[in-house]
């Protein structure tokens, strides 16, 4: 019998993507069967399905050693698993490729942060983040005002820990305590393109094409969809394929439920599992690695998981259980699995990144419904429901056994021998707080209640609001300010790298990636002595002026600060050259956990970090101080009262010469777009960060990144805290500060109950 033309074609499509025919062979049959020999769903998107549902199957093969992440980091790279149109490639990819502009958020017709740009910016859908706008904010009502954090971490109280800030969230005449810092860079230093070590090229594109950046469904959920329920037929194979062996693959699972979110509908969904990919630590993540022990197993040291079908293995009906519809069938549901293994797995939360419809440990399952499906890519958000809603809509707590859709109640398959499987690989998947855009995963955890994280657009680097004054050239960097005669490595080199030159000839940076001793000891007792610790004054300073006040006062006085140089992209070095350890960006395991003491979130290590180490840069939206005070005096109106707050102030007049013009007066906002450093609580004098400013990209000293250092060794499981630098006895403090609860011997806070002066050293 001649070949099946349309099985041809399928094969051709298939190995053009590097997939033999013995592999296409047994997926094809398994899907004509499936699809009851409906080649156009097969053929749709140039072959998705079948695509997708190859890489499953082999996905099932890897899992069957998930168990063993080694060995799945030294998985050989798969092959090419795109297959949609580059346009959508690349504006799915926007937000994770970093070109040498910033980029900003959306913005309204009058250059505002406007609620539909925060609603959806191009890259929200990938981000899978809620609405964040001022105006909208789902955490906006009765909480505390917001204020500034200011860098630098003061110490003891003394002339220049009552510093104010510019702007407070009452009035431009209230201010902020703040201390100064020592700023440095030009620009933002735009971080580089992941290279393709960091971040397997296969599983951004899977994610890519699972993921529609507009919000809508993927290809394959199209196709399933399009059928009220499919279930793999008992028939014989069909005779569009040879007849070969018995196919030893998974089939697919098809999951009921209405699309829209239309009780009446009923269609098809894929249960998504996620997929250990071929994420390696790039060669040079830092020798300090070998330092490093006492490692904690989470997420976030497990290789980046991508979406993909679910399977069940063929021949096994006895595992699947038909959930219900909303057409009557609940009763027949029964399906694994436990809630509280998916709870304590992280996947139980992770729906709800964006903080939605969480309400005193239960859910709002309408606010649920409508965030999710903004929120998160169908197929997550499949999941999710169906794992963690018991019929009354409420979180299972108890370990319960349903899996149910609260508003659909639609009809789910689920292969129950496979679903612990698919925890584990749902957890890796959903409990990414940062959504694929760092190195590593960063998974979060709430062991005291039911919240969950708050809303927050996740960002790896700095993004322009509006009119903060940067721009950013390759010209604006003199040739002597980066190396040109450097090879491969700086520190190794036996020239000294002109990048050093400002910095006094010295690297920052130890050969295996942490800070000097003496240059962090120097930091450290800079910014906590304050016999250490010098001023320097302006003569119109902005940070006065921008309060609004009609009575100007004098300068407060700026810290002056110890920075980093590093090597960048104008430099002649290697990417990797120890002289770039910030731009790299994250590579320590981290977890955003509840606090127990009442903090709200805090960030914490899970693996032992040497002192020294980089752990991560504060991001967030670059405002000017002006834009900032805007902001603030919406919160105050209570249009988006925080109950946290996260604007850091950017100080970068510590060497400024004349004044700075008020668009160069800058300040980080991660409120609305931010990174996991908008997690670290405040702890008074000890903590275990040191913020220290880093020079890279820019010429400037008005901007500069704001990097965490490890101030000290730090255990597995210690909470990662920074110095605010609030003077809490600050009667002219504009805000609600918030009450310190940093358990500190040092804390400064004295209004703290049960706490008096003579309790402090
Ligand atoms: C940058 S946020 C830190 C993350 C925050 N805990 C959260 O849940 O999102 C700063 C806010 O956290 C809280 N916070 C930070 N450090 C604290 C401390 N030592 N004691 C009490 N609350 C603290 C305050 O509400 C503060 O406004």
């Amino acid at each position: 019998m001649a070949p099946n033309p349309r099985v041809m074609k399928a094969f051709r499509a298939m190995k053009a993507i590097g997939l033999n025919e013995d592999k296409v062979k047994p997926v094809l049959k398994k899907l004509l069967k499936l699809y009851d020999k409906n080649w156009e769903l097969i053929e749709e998107e140039n072959y998705r399905v079948l695509a997708d549902a190859i890489f499953d199957e082999d996905d099932s093969k890897q899992g069957e050693d998930f168990a063993d992440e080694a060995e799945v980091h030294d998985e050989p790279e798969r092959p090419l698993k795109r297959l949609r149109p580059r346009s959508q490639e690349e504006q799915a990819s926007q937000s994770t490729v970093v070109g040498t502009s910033l980029r900003k958020p959306l913005l309204d017709d009058e250059g505002k942060l406007g609620a539909n740009s925060l609603q959806q910016p191009p890259d929200m859908m990938k981000l899978q983040s809620g609405p964040i706008s001022p105006q909208n904010h789902p955490r906006d009502k009765g909480k505390q005002q917001a204020s500034p954090i200011h860098f630098g971490a003061q110490g003891i109280s003394n002339s220049y820990t009552d510093r104010t800030l510019p702007y407070d969230s009452d009035s431009p005449h209230v201010r902020h305590a703040y201390k100064g810092k020592e700023p440095l860079l030009p620009q933002v230093a735009p971080r580089e393109k992941r290279p393709v070590v960091e971040r397997s090229p296969h599983a951004v594109r899977f994610k890519d094409s699972t993921v529609d950046p507009d919000g809508a469904l993927i290809p394959t959920q199209k196709v399933l969809d399009s059928h009220a329920l499919l279930k793999p037929k008992d028939e014989p194979y069909t005779d569009d394929l040879p007849p070969d062996d018995v196919p030893r693959y998974e089939t697919p699972i098809a999951v009921i439920r209405p699309d829209s979110i239309r009780k009446e509908d009923i269609s098809v969904r894929r249960i998504l599992t996620g997929k250990p990919d071929d994420q390696e630590p790039p060669a040079s993540h830092f020798a300090a690695e070998e330092d490093r022990g006492g490692s904690v197993p989470t997420s976030s040291s497990s290789p980046r998981a991508t979406s993909e079908l679910a399977a069940v293995r063929e021949g096994s009906p006895a595992n699947l259980e038909i959930a219900s519809s909303s057409l009557g069938e609940e009763s027949l549901m029964n399906v694994q699995p436990s809630v509280g293994a998916l709870k304590s797995s992280g996947a139980y939360s992770a729906l709800d990144v964006g903080g939605i419809g969480k309400l005193n440990g239960s859910i709002d399952t309408h606010c649920f419904s409508e965030a999710a499906a903004l929120q998160l890519p169908r197929q997550i958000k499949s999941v999710g429901e169906d794992t963690h809603f018991s019929t009354s809509g409420s979180a299972e707590s108890n370990g319960g056994q349903e899996l149910r859709d609260p508003e659909s109640c639609s009809l789910v398959v689920v292969p129950q021998h496979q679903l612990m499987f698919e925890e584990q690989r749902s957890h890796h998947h959903f409990n990414d707080i940062t959504k694929g855009e760092e190195n590593v995963e960063i998974s979060w955890l709430n062991e005291i209640n039911h919240e969950r994280p708050p809303s927050f657009i996740y960002i790896p680097q700095n993004l322009v609001f509006q009119n903060a004054n940067l721009t950013f050239t390759l010209s604006q960097i003199n040739a002597e300010d980066c190396c040109h005669s450097c090879i491969v490595d700086c520190l190794s080199s036996t020239s000294v790298c002109v990048c050093v030159h400002e910095t006094g000839n010295e690297f920052a940076y130890t050969s295996k990636g942490l800070i000097r001793e003496d240059f962090l000891e120097e930091c450290i007792s800079m910014t906590r002595d304050p016999q250490r610790q010098c001023l320097s004054y302006c003569k119109a300073c902005p940070l006065e002026i921008s309060k609004n006040d009609e009575c100007l006062e004098p300068c407060k006085g700026h810290l002056k600060r110890k920075y980093i140089k590093e090597c960048w992209s104008k430099c002649a070095c290697h990417k990797r050259c120890g002289n770039r350890v910030v731009q790299q960006g994250i590579r320590c395991k981290l977890q955003v956990y509840f606090t127990p003491e009442g903090k709200g979130w805090g960030l914490r290590t899970i693996e032992k970090l040497p002192k020294g180490t980089f752990v991560c840069e504060y991001v967030g939206e670059i405002l000017t101080t002006k834009e900032l005070h805007e902001r603030n005096v919406q919160r105050t109106r209570g249009i988006n009262n925080e109950r946290y707050t996260y604007p850091v102030l950017l100080d970068a007049y510590w060497c400024l010469k004349g004044a700075l013009k008020e668009e160069e007066a800058l300040c980080l906002d991660a409120t609305f777009y931010g990174n996991v450093a908008r997690f670290i609580n405040h702890r008074c004098l000890d903590a275990n960060l040191i913020e220290i400013p880093v020079k890279m990209e820019t010429p400037d000293h008005h901007y500069y990144h704001s990097a965490f250092f490890t101030a000290r060794e730090v255990n597995a499981l210690e909470e990662l805290t920074w110095d605010y630098g609030f003077d809490f006895d600050d009667d002219d403090h504009p805000v609600e500060m918030f009450r310190c609860l940093c358990g500190s011997k040092f804390c400064r806070n004295m209004k703290r109950p049960n706490r008096s002066k003579s309790s402090l050293r």
